[in-house]
Protein backbone atom coordinates (compact mmCIF):
# COMPACT_ATOMS: atom_id res chain seq x y z
CA UNK A 1 0.00 0.00 0.00
CA UNK A 2 1.18 2.95 -0.73
CA UNK A 3 2.06 5.97 2.31
CA UNK A 4 3.07 9.66 2.25
CA UNK A 5 6.04 9.95 4.67
CA UNK A 6 7.23 13.44 4.75
CA UNK A 7 7.37 14.75 1.14
CA UNK A 8 7.65 11.47 -0.59
CA UNK A 9 5.01 8.77 -1.14
CA UNK A 10 6.25 5.53 -1.19
CA UNK A 11 5.38 1.80 0.10
CA UNK A 12 4.58 1.30 3.67
CA UNK A 13 7.40 -1.67 3.71
CA UNK A 14 10.21 1.55 2.85
CA UNK A 15 8.80 3.49 5.98
CA UNK A 16 11.20 3.86 8.90
CA UNK A 17 9.77 5.56 12.01
CA UNK A 18 12.25 6.02 14.66
CA UNK A 19 12.33 4.48 18.12
CA UNK A 20 12.78 8.22 19.19
CA UNK A 21 10.09 9.26 17.47
CA UNK A 22 7.74 11.54 20.12
CA UNK A 23 4.77 10.73 18.45
CA UNK A 24 5.84 6.83 19.21
CA UNK A 25 6.79 7.67 22.78
CA UNK A 26 4.67 10.53 23.98
CA UNK A 27 1.82 10.72 21.62
CA UNK A 28 3.65 13.90 20.65
CA UNK A 29 1.23 14.96 17.81
CA UNK A 30 -1.49 15.92 15.99
CA UNK A 31 -3.81 14.48 13.19
CA UNK A 32 -6.65 14.45 10.56
CA UNK A 33 -9.24 12.25 8.98
CA UNK A 34 -10.80 13.50 5.90
CA UNK A 35 -13.26 11.20 3.69
CA UNK A 36 -12.95 10.79 0.18
CA UNK A 37 -16.43 10.19 -2.19
CA UNK A 38 -16.24 9.69 -5.64
CA UNK A 39 -12.65 11.45 -5.36
CA UNK A 40 -13.45 14.68 -4.17
CA UNK A 41 -12.07 15.24 -0.33
CA UNK A 42 -14.76 16.42 1.33
CA UNK A 43 -14.62 19.35 3.67
CA UNK A 44 -10.67 19.14 2.95
CA UNK A 45 -9.79 22.93 3.63
CA UNK A 46 -12.21 22.57 7.09
CA UNK A 47 -9.48 19.85 8.01
CA UNK A 48 -6.83 21.36 6.88
CA UNK A 49 -7.29 25.07 8.78
CA UNK A 50 -7.88 22.91 12.06
CA UNK A 51 -4.34 21.07 11.64
CA UNK A 52 -3.02 24.09 12.03
CA UNK A 53 -5.08 25.19 14.57
CA UNK A 54 -3.97 21.73 16.70
CA UNK A 55 -0.59 22.59 16.15
CA UNK A 56 -0.34 26.17 16.88
CA UNK A 57 -1.93 25.12 20.22
CA UNK A 58 0.43 22.12 20.65
CA UNK A 59 2.96 24.97 20.12
CA UNK A 60 4.32 23.32 16.84
CA UNK A 61 5.41 24.64 13.39
CA UNK A 62 4.33 22.74 10.28
CA UNK A 63 7.34 22.60 7.93
CA UNK A 64 4.72 22.70 5.40
CA UNK A 65 2.05 24.72 3.69
CA UNK A 66 -1.86 23.76 3.83
CA UNK A 67 -1.11 23.98 -0.52
CA UNK A 68 2.02 21.39 -0.02
CA UNK A 69 0.21 19.48 1.84
CA UNK A 70 -3.08 18.85 0.24
CA UNK A 71 -1.08 18.42 -3.06
CA UNK A 72 0.79 15.14 -1.20
CA UNK A 73 -2.50 14.29 -0.10
CA UNK A 74 -3.78 14.35 -3.37
CA UNK A 75 -1.00 12.86 -4.84
CA UNK A 76 -1.11 9.90 -2.44
CA UNK A 77 -4.67 9.26 -3.34
CA UNK A 78 -3.94 8.90 -7.37
CA UNK A 79 -1.23 6.92 -6.81
CA UNK A 80 -3.51 4.74 -4.62
CA UNK A 81 -6.07 5.00 -6.70
CA UNK A 82 -9.28 5.07 -3.90
CA UNK A 83 -11.79 6.90 -5.33
CA UNK A 84 -13.71 5.85 -2.14
CA UNK A 85 -11.64 6.41 0.67
CA UNK A 86 -10.62 7.69 4.55
CA UNK A 87 -7.27 9.57 4.17
CA UNK A 88 -5.09 9.59 7.98
CA UNK A 89 -2.87 12.08 8.32
CA UNK A 90 -0.58 12.78 11.37
CA UNK A 91 2.21 14.97 12.25
CA UNK A 92 4.12 13.99 15.21
CA UNK A 93 7.04 16.22 16.53
CA UNK A 94 9.59 14.18 15.26
CA UNK A 95 12.76 12.25 16.25
CA UNK A 96 14.61 13.81 19.19
CA UNK A 97 17.18 11.75 20.85
CA UNK A 98 17.79 11.00 23.71
CA UNK A 99 13.80 10.59 25.19
CA UNK A 100 13.35 14.14 27.32
CA UNK A 101 9.92 15.50 28.09
CA UNK A 102 11.11 19.13 27.20
CA UNK A 103 10.43 19.96 23.48
CA UNK A 104 13.33 19.68 21.48
CA UNK A 105 14.59 22.67 19.01
CA UNK A 106 12.54 22.61 15.85
CA UNK A 107 15.39 23.71 14.03
CA UNK A 108 17.09 20.17 15.23
CA UNK A 109 14.46 18.17 15.37
CA UNK A 110 11.59 18.81 11.98
CA UNK A 111 8.40 17.11 12.62
CA UNK A 112 7.43 13.77 10.77
CA UNK A 113 4.56 13.76 8.48
CA UNK A 114 3.08 10.27 7.57
CA UNK A 115 -0.63 9.81 6.17
CA UNK A 116 -2.73 6.50 4.49
CA UNK A 117 -5.34 5.92 2.71
CA UNK A 118 -7.86 3.43 3.34
CA UNK A 119 -11.09 2.19 1.09
CA UNK A 120 -14.06 3.07 3.17
CA UNK A 121 -17.83 2.85 2.51
CA UNK A 122 -20.96 4.58 3.54
CA UNK A 123 -22.15 3.44 7.02
CA UNK A 124 -25.81 3.00 5.66
CA UNK A 125 -26.54 -0.32 7.12
CA UNK A 126 -25.87 0.78 10.75
CA UNK A 127 -27.44 3.96 9.88
CA UNK A 128 -30.66 2.40 8.76
CA UNK A 129 -31.35 0.32 11.87
CA UNK A 130 -28.83 2.94 14.48
CA UNK A 131 -26.39 1.67 17.14
CA UNK A 132 -26.49 1.34 21.03
CA UNK A 133 -24.51 3.06 23.59
CA UNK A 134 -23.40 3.08 27.13
CA UNK A 135 -22.54 6.22 29.03
CA UNK A 136 -19.16 6.49 30.56
CA UNK A 137 -17.59 8.90 32.62
CA UNK A 138 -15.35 11.74 30.33
CA UNK A 139 -12.20 11.03 32.03
CA UNK A 140 -10.23 13.10 29.10
CA UNK A 141 -7.55 15.80 29.60
CA UNK A 142 -9.20 19.13 29.15
CA UNK A 143 -7.77 20.09 25.73
CA UNK A 144 -10.03 17.84 23.93
CA UNK A 145 -10.12 20.71 21.12
CA UNK A 146 -6.47 19.58 20.18
CA UNK A 147 -6.74 16.57 17.81
CA UNK A 148 -4.25 14.88 19.19
CA UNK A 149 -3.03 11.82 18.54
CA UNK A 150 -2.80 11.31 22.27
CA UNK A 151 -6.14 9.14 22.15
CA UNK A 152 -5.99 6.70 25.20
CA UNK A 153 -8.57 8.62 26.68
CA UNK A 154 -11.34 8.13 24.12
CA UNK A 155 -9.89 4.39 23.64
CA UNK A 156 -10.55 3.32 27.52
CA UNK A 157 -13.98 4.78 27.04
CA UNK A 158 -14.75 3.00 24.07
CA UNK A 159 -13.47 -0.26 25.32
CA UNK A 160 -15.83 0.48 28.46
CA UNK A 161 -18.86 0.87 26.92
CA UNK A 162 -17.39 -2.63 24.74
CA UNK A 163 -16.76 -4.13 27.43
CA UNK A 164 -20.69 -3.74 28.47
CA UNK A 165 -22.32 -4.50 25.20
CA UNK A 166 -22.38 -1.25 23.88
CA UNK A 167 -21.04 -0.23 20.14
CA UNK A 168 -20.14 3.47 21.21
CA UNK A 169 -19.39 5.52 24.52
CA UNK A 170 -21.81 8.64 25.42
CA UNK A 171 -18.98 11.03 26.92
CA UNK A 172 -20.42 12.24 30.75
CA UNK A 173 -18.72 14.92 32.54
CA UNK A 174 -19.97 16.40 35.92
CA UNK A 175 -23.66 15.25 34.50
CA UNK A 176 -22.99 16.92 31.52
CA UNK A 177 -23.04 14.83 28.20
CA UNK A 178 -19.97 15.73 25.99
CA UNK A 179 -19.04 14.03 22.54
CA UNK A 180 -18.82 10.33 21.75
CA UNK A 181 -15.30 8.06 21.85
CA UNK A 182 -14.55 9.76 18.53
CA UNK A 183 -17.41 11.68 16.98
CA UNK A 184 -19.87 14.98 17.96
CA UNK A 185 -23.03 14.10 19.77
CA UNK A 186 -26.60 15.65 19.33
CA UNK A 187 -29.91 15.00 21.09
CA UNK A 188 -33.58 16.15 19.50
CA UNK A 189 -36.08 17.32 21.88
CA UNK A 190 -39.63 18.91 20.29
CA UNK A 191 -38.05 19.25 16.95
CA UNK A 192 -35.10 21.26 18.30
CA UNK A 193 -31.79 20.06 17.86
CA UNK A 194 -28.92 20.26 21.03
CA UNK A 195 -25.51 19.51 20.77
CA UNK A 196 -22.35 20.56 23.45
CA UNK A 197 -20.77 24.24 22.60
CA UNK A 198 -17.59 24.00 21.09
CA UNK A 199 -14.74 24.80 23.66
CA UNK A 200 -11.87 22.96 25.45
CA UNK A 201 -14.12 19.79 26.77
CA UNK A 202 -15.15 18.65 23.38
CA UNK A 203 -13.69 18.79 19.44
CA UNK A 204 -14.52 21.41 16.86
CA UNK A 205 -15.99 18.87 14.29
CA UNK A 206 -15.66 19.48 10.92
CA UNK A 207 -18.88 17.47 10.12
CA UNK A 208 -20.73 19.81 12.81
CA UNK A 209 -20.15 22.90 10.59
CA UNK A 210 -22.23 20.84 8.01
CA UNK A 211 -24.07 19.95 10.16
CA UNK A 212 -25.09 23.90 11.35
CA UNK A 213 -25.57 24.69 7.81
CA UNK A 214 -27.83 21.81 7.28
CA UNK A 215 -29.80 22.93 10.84
CA UNK A 216 -30.46 26.30 9.10
CA UNK A 217 -31.23 25.62 5.70
CA UNK A 218 -34.14 22.60 6.96
CA UNK A 219 -35.64 25.70 9.61
CA UNK A 220 -34.19 23.14 12.28
CA UNK A 221 -33.76 25.12 15.74
CA UNK A 222 -30.45 24.42 16.72
CA UNK A 223 -28.70 25.21 20.67
CA UNK A 224 -25.36 24.41 20.83
CA UNK A 225 -26.21 24.40 25.00
CA UNK A 226 -24.75 21.35 26.97
CA UNK A 227 -27.34 18.66 28.20
CA UNK A 228 -27.26 16.15 30.92
CA UNK A 229 -27.06 12.40 30.82
CA UNK A 230 -30.55 12.42 31.87
CA UNK A 231 -31.86 14.79 29.52
CA UNK A 232 -30.61 13.19 26.74
CA UNK A 233 -32.62 9.53 27.97
CA UNK A 234 -35.48 11.57 27.96
CA UNK A 235 -35.11 12.97 24.10
CA UNK A 236 -36.69 12.36 21.22
CA UNK A 237 -33.89 11.85 19.43
CA UNK A 238 -29.93 10.85 19.18
CA UNK A 239 -27.29 10.62 16.64
CA UNK A 240 -23.36 11.04 16.72
CA UNK A 241 -21.19 12.57 13.68
CA UNK A 242 -17.66 12.70 12.14
CA UNK A 243 -16.66 11.97 9.40
CA UNK A 244 -16.14 8.55 8.69
CA UNK A 245 -19.55 7.87 10.88
CA UNK A 246 -21.16 10.85 8.84
CA UNK A 247 -24.24 11.07 10.85
CA UNK A 248 -25.35 7.77 13.23
CA UNK A 249 -28.47 7.08 14.97
CA UNK A 250 -27.96 5.95 18.28
CA UNK A 251 -31.48 4.17 19.16
CA UNK A 252 -30.23 2.97 23.02
CA UNK A 253 -28.18 4.10 25.45
CA UNK A 254 -27.52 1.55 28.69
CA UNK A 255 -30.49 -0.30 27.57
CA UNK A 256 -32.85 2.40 27.71
CA UNK A 257 -34.73 3.10 24.10
CA UNK A 258 -33.80 7.13 23.22
CA UNK A 259 -37.67 7.81 21.60
CA UNK A 260 -39.21 4.56 20.18
CA UNK A 261 -35.70 2.87 19.97
CA UNK A 262 -35.09 4.00 16.08
CA UNK A 263 -33.45 6.25 13.76
CA UNK A 264 -35.27 9.49 14.44
CA UNK A 265 -37.16 11.62 11.73
CA UNK A 266 -34.77 14.68 12.58
CA UNK A 267 -31.87 12.61 12.33
CA UNK A 268 -33.28 11.09 9.07
CA UNK A 269 -33.42 14.44 7.00
CA UNK A 270 -30.36 15.47 8.21
CA UNK A 271 -28.65 12.53 7.25
CA UNK A 272 -30.35 13.10 3.74
CA UNK A 273 -29.06 16.29 3.53
CA UNK A 274 -26.04 15.86 4.51
CA UNK A 275 -25.46 12.87 1.81
CA UNK A 276 -26.90 15.54 -0.60
CA UNK A 277 -24.62 18.03 0.88
CA UNK A 278 -21.76 15.67 -0.10
CA UNK A 279 -23.17 14.80 -3.89
CA UNK A 280 -23.32 18.38 -4.29
CA UNK A 281 -19.44 18.63 -3.46
CA UNK A 282 -18.57 15.64 -5.26
CA UNK A 283 -20.56 16.97 -8.65
CA UNK A 284 -19.48 20.63 -8.45
C1 LIG B 1 -13.20 12.98 19.88
C2 LIG B 1 -13.82 13.34 18.56
N1 LIG B 1 -14.91 14.14 18.53
C3 LIG B 1 -15.51 14.49 17.37
C4 LIG B 1 -15.03 14.02 16.15
C5 LIG B 1 -15.75 14.42 14.88
O1 LIG B 1 -14.92 15.23 14.13
P1 LIG B 1 -15.11 15.38 12.56
O2 LIG B 1 -16.57 15.71 12.34
O3 LIG B 1 -14.17 16.50 12.22
O4 LIG B 1 -14.72 14.08 11.95
C6 LIG B 1 -13.88 13.20 16.13
C7 LIG B 1 -13.35 12.73 14.79
N2 LIG B 1 -12.65 11.51 14.84
C8 LIG B 1 -12.04 11.09 13.63
C9 LIG B 1 -13.04 10.80 12.54
O5 LIG B 1 -12.80 9.46 12.15
N3 LIG B 1 -11.81 8.91 12.96
C10 LIG B 1 -11.33 9.81 13.85
O6 LIG B 1 -10.50 9.63 14.71
C11 LIG B 1 -13.27 12.85 17.34
O7 LIG B 1 -12.18 12.04 17.37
Amino acid sequence: MKVLWNDQIVDESEVKIDLEDRGYQFGDGIYEVIRIYDGYMYMEKEHLDRLWVSAEKIRMTLPFTKEALSERLHQLAKEAGLENARVYFQVTRGTAKPRLHDFPDPKEVPPVLMADIQPASRPTAKQTIGIRAGFVEDKRWLHCDIKSISLLGNLLALDEAKQNGYEEAVLVRDNYVTEASASNLWMVKNEVLYTHPDGNLILPGITKIKIREIAKALGIELKEEAFTDKELLAADECFKTSSVAEIMPIIEIDNQKIGDGMPGKVTKKILHAYIEAVNLSVQA
